[in-house]
């Protein structure tokens, strides 16, 4: 059956927590189960590459997962193939780089009669994510005097800015704007034995995540609507925050017996996930927790309140 390319778009999945704790991993290799959803993907990059009108000489792939597709767009536009590759694997004269990743450094090489001078090249991988990698191939194929004239990618992490460490154009297939990824567990248990029946809160005295969440969520939206994510002053702001929510909630008729906790968590929106646990030990039947969330292009704040019933 063929492929569409959205067909092949959806193929991608998401892993949070791998290969390490707030990365969340995309993974391309479904795509690699449908031969014919390879044979879409490689035509569509085939079509993007001659779309730029220019004379292409070499395709260059990168270390691992550039090496799936790479030589496979390479014989569609009939030209060579050049594996950058992880240091120490390539025999022969190399030329070598340093480079930054999502984690960490790392050294890249290309043989040196890889290209020749003057040769025009098209840099593929999988997924662009900070750009250290690709910057870094560019880098090499500078070393060897080609020109790099577009680096084409599957996925391209948009919100990391890969592409302005770059000095070609990029394209890529999708363009991913969720980064960020955050999931909360609330494990509550009963505070008593029982008995706290006669004492529970009646309705209009109970605390209703449903009223307090616009709240919240008006004094984080008035508060941050304008802010950019900046090392200082984040903490005096988060803490500001929670003392309006506070204020505001205190304000509301019929919670006068309600202690609240506001835990105001400010990141910068730059890619990175955050998982939160929180254990709460309470009377789930007039107790309770919100949470609401705040993303701009630069923040991303979540705003968790805890509702303490004083019998
Ligand atoms: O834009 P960057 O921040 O440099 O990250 C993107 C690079 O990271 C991944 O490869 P990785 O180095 O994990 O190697 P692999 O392909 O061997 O898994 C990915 O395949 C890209 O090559
Ligand atoms: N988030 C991510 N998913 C898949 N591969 C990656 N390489 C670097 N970051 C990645």
């Amino acid at each position: 059956m063929p492929y569409t390319i959205e067909q092949v778009k959806a193929l991608v999945r998401e892993f949070p927590d791998f290969p390490s704790k707030g990365i969340l991993f995309r993974d391309i290799f479904p795509i690699f189960r449908h031969p014919e959803a390879v044979e879409c993907l490689v035509d569509h990059f085939v079509e993007r590459i001659k779309e730029l009108g220019q004379r292409v000489d070499v395709v260059v792939g990168l270390d691992a997962r550039g090496f799936l597709f790479g030589p496979l767009i390479a014989i569609k536009l009939g030209v060579a193939f050049a594996p950058v590759r992880k240091r120490g694997k390539l025999p022969g004269e190399v030329v070598s780089v340093t480079y930054m990743k999502e984690y960490g450094p790392d050294v890249f090489e290309m043989q040196a009669d890889a290209l020749a001078a003057g040769q025009n090249v098209v840099i593929i991988d999988d997924l662009l994510a900070t750009g250290g990698s690709c910057k870094a191939a560019e880098d090499l194929v500078a070393q060897l005097k080609g020109k790099v004239l577009l680096s084409a990618f599957v996925i391209s992490l948009v919100g990391l800015e890969g592409d302005k460490k770059l000095k070609a154009p990029v394209y890529a297939l999708i363009e991913c704007y969720k980064l960020f990824y955050l999931e909360m567990t609330l494990t509550q248990g009963m505070a008593d034995g029982g008995g706290a029946a006669a004492l529970r809160p009646d309705y209009m005295h109970r605390f209703r995540p449903t009223v307090a969440k616009p709240v919240i969520s008006e004094v984080l939206r008035s508060t941050l609507g304008n802010a950019k994510y900046e090392a200082e002053g984040m903490a005096e702001l988060s803490t500001s925050i929670g003392e309006k929510i506070v204020q505001r909630l205190v304000a509301e008729p019929g919670l006068e017996r309600y202690k609240f906790v506001a835990n105001v968590s400010i990141f910068q929106n730059n890619g990175q996930g955050a998982r939160m646990s929180i254990g709460a030990t309470w009377d789930p039947e007039s107790d309770a927790a919100v949470q609401e969330t705040f993303t701009s292009e630069s923040i991303r704040c979540v705003a968790v309140v805890f509702a303490v019933y004083v019998y």
